[in-house]
This record gives structure tokens, C-alpha cells and sequence, in this order.
């Protein structure tokens, strides 16, 4: 597999080295001991997976604060993803900046989201499913959200979302 850099310090598109042969793809999609070696979150307790029949349907951007920060290795599973990582940690020299990846299941690309960073998606096809590993369990104390639009981080989403939780659509402004 391997790791392209990103605008936000410490993201990365994780691409793989399919082997191919007559009987079709093998990919190695995570691997403790390169992710390590690359200085990322190497050990993963959760995994979660979203299906989401409507193309346009946007989850996010969401994350868990201190100290229930969750790194995340997200890809699809299903059709593709307009996937968004954005960068909410302070101290960070990319700091409000995000990334913007096209996820295709055909592609098996993934984007790995270091811990103190918002996660979002918004489908590109119907019938779209997300499958993503969690390295902290989930804490709905310390679950926050910021909204897509937020003119704080100017994301150029490809389409206005079509479908939309009223907690994502409703969240509030960011506050430095
Ligand atoms: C995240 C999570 C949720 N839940 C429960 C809480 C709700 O009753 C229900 C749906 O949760 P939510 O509306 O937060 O689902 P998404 O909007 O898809 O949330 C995800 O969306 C963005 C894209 C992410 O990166 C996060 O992993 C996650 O926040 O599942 C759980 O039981 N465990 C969990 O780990």
C-alpha cells in the first residue's frame, strides 16, 4: 500500500498494490506494522459501515474530543464517496485546512483521518456504503459536529446534499 500526502499534516490517501491474477484482485487494506512504520494510529477497535441507498446523502463532519479522539481509515465499500477530512486541531500547522478525496470501491482507495480531525462524507452514486476502522470506542459524550457549509472551512462539495440528518444540518457555526 501506499500513502499520499495530503494539505492536511498527517492524512493520507492510502492506495493499494492489488495483486492480479486469473483469479481476480487480492489488496492488503490495512497493515499495523507499515502504519506504524509510517507513524500513524496502528491499532483499530472499532469498525463501522454506513449504507446510503440516495446518491447526495451527506454523514458529518463529525469527530470525538480529548480524550476520545478517533483516527479513522474510511473507504468505500459501495459506489463512491466525496470523502472530507478537515484539520481541528490548534496546534496544527494545517490548522482548518481540508482534504477532499474521491473514495471509489472499485478504486479501494482509502483516506486515513488522524485524531483531531473532522470526518465527513456526501455520496456521489446510490446504493453507497462506507466502511471505516475507529481507533477509540465510541463516546456520544464526546461526540461534536461542525456543519458542511460552514463558511469557516469553504468546502467545495460537488452538490448541495440531498439527504441530511437534522443534527449535521443544523450544526452549529465553528468557534476557534
Ligand atoms: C458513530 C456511532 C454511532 N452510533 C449510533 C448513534 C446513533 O444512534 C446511530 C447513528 O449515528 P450517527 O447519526 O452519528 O451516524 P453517522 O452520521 O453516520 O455518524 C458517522 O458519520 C461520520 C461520517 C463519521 O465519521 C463518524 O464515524 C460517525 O459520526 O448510531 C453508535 O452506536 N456507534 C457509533 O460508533
Amino acid at each position: 500500500m501506499r500513502f499520499v500526502e495530503t494539505a492536511v499534516a498527517g492524512a493520507y490517501v492510502v492506495e493499494p498494490d492489488p495483486f492480479v491474477d486469473e483469479r481476480g484482485i487480492f489488496a492488503r487494506t490495512f497493515c499495523a506494522e507499515t502504519f506504524a512504520a509510517k507513524g500513524l494510529v496502528d491499532r483499530f477497535v472499532q469498525t463501522n459501515t454506513s449504507f446510503n441507498p440516495q446518491k447526495g446523502t451527506l454523514r458529518g463532519l463529525h469527530w470525538q474530543e480529548a480524550p476520545k479522539g478517533e483516527a479513522k481509515l474510511v473507504r468505500a465499500t459501495r459506489g463512491r464517496l466525496f470523502d472530507i477530512a478537515l484539520d481541528l486541531r490548534a496546534d496544527s500547522p494545517t490548522y482548518l485546512a481540508h482534504v477532499a478525496v474521491e473514495l471509489d470501491a472499485d478504486r479501494r482507495n482509502a483516506l486515513y483521518v488522524p485524531v483531531g480531525c473532522a470526518h465527513g462524507f456526501l455520496t456521489l452514486t446510490d446504493d453507497c456504503e462506507a466502511f471505516y476502522l475507529v481507533s477509540e470506542n465510541y463516546s456520544p459524550e464526546a461526540s461534536r459536529a461542525v456543519r458542511w457549509d460552514d463558511p469557516a472551512f469553504s468546502i467545495a462539495w460537488p452538490a448541495e446534499p440531498q439527504v441530511i440528518s437534522p443534527r449535521d444540518a443544523s450544526a452549529e457555526d465553528y468557534a476557534s
